[in-house]
């Protein structure tokens, strides 16, 4: 019995690749064939695990050749798996996406307290008074503060049903819906999230709020970059994230991690850019004194060195605190130098990304493609 290498090729050209519609040459799954009298030896790679499907290629090719070279050879199938290296899109969304939220933007830190939660709820607030549809979902597992900030620290989001489906009303107040982890926890009590629950309760949260049409989402995530946020970044459908900054170093060596947490392989994030807060102190009677108290320009450098954008600044100033404190979020200010200040940092995170979604494939458009018909976004 005499036959070619190109035979027993031929041969295997009759199988089809499992779930590719074309043969197993043609797709690369044979990466060897040798023979040896009348034995044959073919090394496949496949991409399904299961013993089945082994099995099931081994007998394929066995009878392929069989049948069609010669019944006398003896077949042996070397079957090796691995999983086809996934095609990653820098633009892609993550998680499912959510037909009514054009678009979710996570504001996120490295380090505590650098005041993620005064700009989410300020940004928020612009946005508002820009004229957009805007929610806010406290996502800060460790200490959500935006229903004090947004002064509705003892509401109860109230249940409705929406197409025979229970939902959760987001709470409205300064023309923003809200979701906060922090309605449905006892101040006084630690709850210690893991990441999965985490993730499954700030879900819930988004899927299951019936925040009705949306131009932004925002989510205030809690400070950090561990296992936590790896499982909460990876579970929502994020457009793009704004990673707040002090100027201080320590915060600064953190924000850093924060950017590369979104640019993970896995993750995976555009960042929309870095926005510096506590940038100077300014007494509120000496507006134009400026004291560097926790350095100079260090996340403009910073967004310079990792090629990040950098979004602007907002002054350390006592009514940012206090207004905070209380309910009442200096943007909500008219003619100020604060409302300006947040104004702008707001301006630039959105065109930020309408820059962004310029780049979306295009079946994931339909963002917010202008800002004019908002006449308060002069840009
Ligand atoms: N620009 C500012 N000027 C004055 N006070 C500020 C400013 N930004 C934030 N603060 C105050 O600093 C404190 C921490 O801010 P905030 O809670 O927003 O930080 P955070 O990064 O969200 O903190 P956490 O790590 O707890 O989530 C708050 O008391 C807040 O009012």
């Amino acid at each position: 019995m005499s036959f070619k290498k190109q035979d027993i090729y031929k041969a295997l050209e009759t199988i089809t690749a499992p779930g590719e519609g074309k043969s197993l040459i043609e797709n690369n799954n044979v990466t060897n064939v040798v023979t040896f009298g009348n034995e044959v030896e073919v090394d496949v790679t496949i991409s399904n695990p299961t013993l089945q499907a082994k099995k099931k290629i081994e007998t394929e090719i066995t009878k392929a050749i069989q049948t069609n070279v010669s019944e006398q050879i003896t077949v042996k199938v070397n079957v090796k798996v691995e999983k086809p290296a996934e095609k990653v899109n820098p633009n892609q969304i993550k998680g499912k996406a959510i037909p009514n939220i054009k678009n979710i933007i996570a504001i996120a830190s490295g380090k505590g307290g650098v005041g993620k939660s005064t700009i989410t709820a300020n940004t928020a607030i612009s946005l508002a008074k820009m004229g957009f549809k805007v929610g806010v979902l406290d996502a800060d597992i460790y200490g959500p503060s935006q229903h004090i900030m947004f002064d509705v620290e003892k509401a109860k989001p109230l249940s409705v049903k929406v197409d025979g489906r229970s939902k959760m009303e987001p709470v409205e107040n300064y023309g923003v819906k809200l979701l906060s982890l922090g309605f449905f926890t006892d101040p006084n009590q630690a709850v210690i999230w893991r990441g999965p629950m985490a993730s499954k309760a700030l879900n819930q949260l988004i899927f299951d709020g019936n925040w009705g049409e949306l131009d932004f989402l925002l989510i205030d995530l809690p400070p950090g970059t561990g296992d936590v946020h790896l499982s909460i970044v990876q579970a929502l459908p994020i457009n793009g994230a704004v990673v707040v900054s002090t100027p201080q170093n320590i915060a600064l060596a953190d924000a850093k991690k924060g950017v590369a947490m979104f640019q993970q392989e896995n993750i995976n994030v555009p960042v929309l850019g870095i926005i510096e807060n506590m940038a100077y102190f300014t007494p509120e009677e000496l507006p134009d004194n400026k004291y560097y108290i926790f350095g100079k320009d260090g996340a403009k450098n910073l967004a310079e060195d990792i090629k990040t954008r950098f979004l602007g600044e907002i002054p350390l100033v006592q009514s940012i605190r206090e207004a905070g404190d209380v309910g009442h979020p200096v943007a909500l200010q008219n003619g100020t130098v604060l409302e300006k200040a947040f104004n702008d940092i707001t301006k630039e995170m959105v065109s930020e990304l309408l820059k962004r979604n310029a780049d979306l494939p295009p079946t994931e458009v339909v963002r917010i493609t202008t800002m004019s018909g908002c006449s308060s976004v002069k840009k």
